[in-house]
């Protein structure tokens, strides 16, 4: 087991608010994290300071082996695959599902006169077709749907091998089927012993993939419960995160809550 992430005494303080308190966590290379909480909670900004994006206020992020402010960012970041609703917006327009993979190899959005080694380009075609997208290797970024775009984008992530990959709400905005699809491949890929260490951020214990080790719960920028997924995903603990009380069932692996009348 490897420490891939390991925040101690972590505080992040903006206009004299702390937005995250006293936050102590690790994540090693074979857990697959969700962090859970309601909207302003603070999850984004944590995985912020994963990603080396921010420094916390207070406390040492230590990120991949390395401490955040001891070292060069955009080094750490290549080891880092990232996928959020902003990372979208940056994709230019005609980029093809392909190359928006492709690219990752030379850490560029868009392609311009790179010569890529067949090594890439098989690479490419192999998680593309992994994520179900060698149907739309050759359609332009933007004539995707949502759901296509958060696989084209996860798989643009994957490309370059990370060694820890962090989702910020990777199923928001997808109908019914496109989640239960992209929960499918998630669940499929954190289950691989061959995939990195996963974080990943959601607002709903439904959208928690099988195969999912570990929960942070955050309420108010202070962690109200971690541990493994089997004990401390609760119903005691969605009522101190959430602030109310929940009915919550478990069926073949997937969570549902429901407020208690
Ligand atoms: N740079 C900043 N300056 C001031 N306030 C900030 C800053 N960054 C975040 N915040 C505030 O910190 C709180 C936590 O924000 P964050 O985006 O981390 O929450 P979140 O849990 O991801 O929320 P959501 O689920 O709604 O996306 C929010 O109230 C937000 O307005």
């Amino acid at each position: 087991m490897v420490n891939v992430l390991r925040l101690t005494d972590v505080s992040y303080v903006r206009d004299r608010r702390p937005i995250l308190d006293g936050i102590n966590w690790s994540v090693d290379d074979t857990e697959r994290w969700v962090i859970l909480g309601p909207n302003g909670a603070g999850k984004s900004t944590l995985l912020k300071l994963a990603t080396s994006t921010d420094h916390p206020t207070s406390g040492t992020v230590e990120v991949l082996d390395e401490q955040l402010g001891k070292i060069d960012v955009f080094e750490l970041r290549n080891r880092i695959g990232f996928v959020s609703s902003a990372t979208g917006r940056r994709i230019p327009a005609g980029e093809t599902v392909r190359d928006l993979v492709l690219t990752a190899a030379y850490s560029v959005e868009g392609r311009w006169n790179e010569v890529y080694e067949d090594i890439d380009v098989r690479q490419a075609e192999r998680i593309l077709a992994e994520w179900d997208l060698d149907g739309f290797a050759d359609r332009t970024f933007s004539t995707l749907s949502d759901g296509e775009r958060k696989r084209a984008l996860i798989a643009r992530a994957v490309m370059t091998d990370p060694e820890m990959l962090l989702l910020d709400e990777p199923s928001a905005s997808l109908d019914l089927g496109a989640r239960e699809r992209l929960l499918q491949m998630l669940s499929g890929f954190a289950e691989s012993p061959a995939s990195p260490a996963m974080v990943m951020v959601t607002h709903h214990v439904e959208e928690v993939p099988p195969g999912f080790t570990h929960v942070l719960m955050l309420r108010e920028g202070r962690i109200q419960a971690a541990g493994p997924i089997s004990d401390t995903l609760t119903a005691e603990n969605l009522e101190a995160t959430f602030g109310m009380p929940f009915d919550l069932t478990v069926t073949a692996g997937r969570f549902a809550a429901v407020a208690r009348p």
